[in-house]
C-alpha cells in the first residue's frame, strides 16, 4: 500500500525515511521509530520502504496507512529541517501565539513608510562572501531557522495593512532567501487579495527560480524582483556567492524569463570596489538587453557595507559619499538613469508608524518563547510584540525582566536585568 502526503515525497536515507515537504524542508524518521510506533498500536511489524517517492507498506490495512500518515504529520515539527541550510526549523503557527511584529528575523517590519517588509522564513541556499546576515549553509553564527505558517503570516499582514491604509508595497525579503519560503506562491496570492496592497515585490538571488515558478509568481501577482546578481563572469560570480556550482547562466535566463512573464526586474549587484566595480557597464548593458526596469529603475547598485554580524571579505569599502559620486559618473557615462535611487522612484512615502509598544530604557517583564538564531539570543514576548533578548542564558518558558535597548522601526532588543 502506498502512502502519499500533500506537497511531499519520500526518500530513503541510511536507516531513515525522509519526507521532503514543499521542496525546501525535510524531516527524517528513523525506520525503527516508525516500526515501533506501528508495532505498539497494531501488534504487527510491517515492512516499510520507499519506491518512486512513495512510502510503501506491506499491508492492506487502511488503519495502518492512516496511522502512519498521522504519525508523520503530527511529528513533523520535531524533525523539520531546512534542505538548504541543514539547520533545524522552528515552524511558527497560530497556536504558538508568537507575535509577528518586533523581530527582524521573521514576521513583518514597518519602517514608517507605505512599504511593509514581509519575512516568512530565514535561511539561504548560498553563502555570499559579504553577506550582511552571515547566511547560508556555511554560516558560522546562525543556529536554526524559522518558517512562519502562511495563514498566520497573512492574518498579521492584514491587520497591519488595515492600520497602514491604501497604496502599500508588500516587499518579500528576509535574513535569507525568500524563495526558500515553502508557501511563496500562496503568499503572493494572499497579498494580492488584500485591497490595500498596490505593489508586491521580492528581493532574491533568483537561483531557485524556474520557468514554472516564474509563471506561477506572475499569475499570483508578483510585480517586481530585485535580483541579486553580483558578477556577469561565471567564475567570479561563484566566488562571490560562495557556491562552486552557482549557475550564473541559469539566473540570467531567469532574469529574462521574469521580464517576459511581466514581472519587472531591478538588478541589484553589491559592488565591492576592486572586485566587481569594473563590471558596472556590463550590468547596465545586460539590464538594457533584457528590458529590465519597465515600471521601476533597472539597476540598484548597492555599496558593500561590512555588517557586525555579517561576513567581511575585505577591509576596503567606499564611503556613501564616494559611492554616490561613482554612481553619478556612471549615469553621465552610460546615460542610464536613475542609478542614484530615491524612495520616490519606488512610489515610497512616509506613513504613520504602528505605535511603539516600548521605549528605550524601559524594564519589561518578558516571557521567553523561542530560541534565538545566534548564541546568547532568545525571543521573548510582551504586549503582543516579539523582543530579541541578547546576552542571555534564559530558557523557553521562563519569565524574565529585560531592559529595552533598541526600538528603532519597531524592532525591539532587550538585555536581561
Ligand atoms: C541579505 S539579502 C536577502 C535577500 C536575498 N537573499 C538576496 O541576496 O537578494 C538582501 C540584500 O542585501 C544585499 N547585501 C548582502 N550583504 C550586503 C553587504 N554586506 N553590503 C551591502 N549589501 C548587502 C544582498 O545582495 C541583497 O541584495
Ligand atoms: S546576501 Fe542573500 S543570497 Fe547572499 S548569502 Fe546573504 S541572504 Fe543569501
Amino acid at each position: 500500500m502506498r502512502i502519499e502526503l500533500p506537497n511531499s515525497y519520500f526518500e530513503e536515507v541510511d536507516n531513515s525515511i525522509r519526507l521532503i515537504w514543499r521542496n525546501t524542508l525535510h524531516a527524517d524518521f528513523e525506520k525503527a521509530l516508525l516500526e515501533k510506533a506501528i508495532r505498539r498500536k497494531f501488534k504487527v511489524k510491517p515492512e516499510i520502504h520507499v519506491e518512486d517517492g512513495y512510502l510503501v507498506v506491506n499491508t492492506e490495512n487502511e488503519d495502518i496507512e492512516k496511522f502512519i500518515a498521522f504519525f508523520i504529520q503530527s511529528h513533523l515539527g520535531e524533525f523539520l529541517k531546512s534542505r538548504y541550510t541543514r539547520r533545524k526549523v522552528v515552524y511558527i503557527h497560530e497556536g504558538m501565539e508568537v507575535p509577528l511584529l518586533g523581530y527582524n528575523g521573521f514576521g513583518l517590519i514597518d519602517r514608517g513608510t507605505n512599504l511593509i517588509q514581509i519575512r516568512g522564513s530565514t535561511g539561504c541556499n548560498v553563502s555570499c562572501i559579504f553577506c550582511s546576515v552571515d547566511e547560508g549553509p556555511y554560516s558560522r553564527t546562525r543556529l536554526l531557522d524559522y518558517v512562519v505558517d502562511i495563514d498566520y503570516l497573512l492574518k498579521w499582514f492584514d491587520e497591519v495593512a488595515r492600520f497602514k491604509g491604501k497604496g502599500l508595497e508588500a516587499h518579500l525579503d528576509g535574513q535569507g532567501e525568500p524563495l526558500l519560503y515553502p508557501f511563496i506562491v500562496e503568499l503572493v496570492q494572499g497579498l494580492r487579495e488584500n485591497p490595500n496592497v498596490s505593489v508586491i515585490s521580492m528581493q532574491s538571488n533568483g537561483i531557485l527560480l524556474n520557468d514554472k515558478l516564474v509563471e506561477e509568481l506572475a499569475e499570483a501577482g508578483l510585480d517586481r524582483v530585485n535580483l541579486s546578481i553580483h558578477s556577469l563572469d561565471p567564475e567570479k560570480a561563484k566566488m562571490l556567492m560562495g557556491m562552486k556550482d552557482y549557475d550564473l547562466n541559469h539566473v540570467l535566463e531567469m532574469a529574462e524569463a521574469l521580464v517576459n512573464a511581466g514581472i519587472d526586474v531591478l538588478l541589484a549587484p553589491v559592488i565591492i570596489f576592486g572586485i566587481n566595480d569594473n563590471e558596472a557597464e556590463t550590468f547596465i548593458e545586460f539590464a538594457r538587453k533584457i528590458g529590465a526596469g519597465k515600471r521601476w529603475p533597472a539597476l540598484g547598485f548597492q555599496n558593500y557595507v561590512p555588517y557586525k554580524f555579517g561576513r567581511h571579505p575585505t577591509v576596503k569599502f567606499l564611503s556613501f559619499k564616494e559611492f554616490y559620486t561613482w554612481l553619478r559618473n556612471l549615469e553621465e557615462k552610460t546615460g542610464m538613469r536613475p542609478l542614484v535611487l530615491r524612495p520616490e522612484h519606488f512610489g515610497m512615502h512616509r506613513r504613520r508608524f504602528i505605535p511603539l509598544q516600548f521605549h528605550i530604557g524601559e524594564v519589561v517583564k518578558v516571557k521567553v518563547i523561542l530560541p534565538g538564531r545566534i548564541k546568547g539570543e532568545m525571543l521573548g514576548t510582551a504586549r503582543n510584540r516579539l523582543i530579541e533578548i541578547i546576552n542571555t542564558n534564559a530558557k523557553v518558558g521562563e519569565e524574565i525582566k529585560v531592559k529595552i535597548v533598541r526600538t528603532r522601526h519597531g524592532i525591539y532588543v532587550g538585555t536581561p536585568v
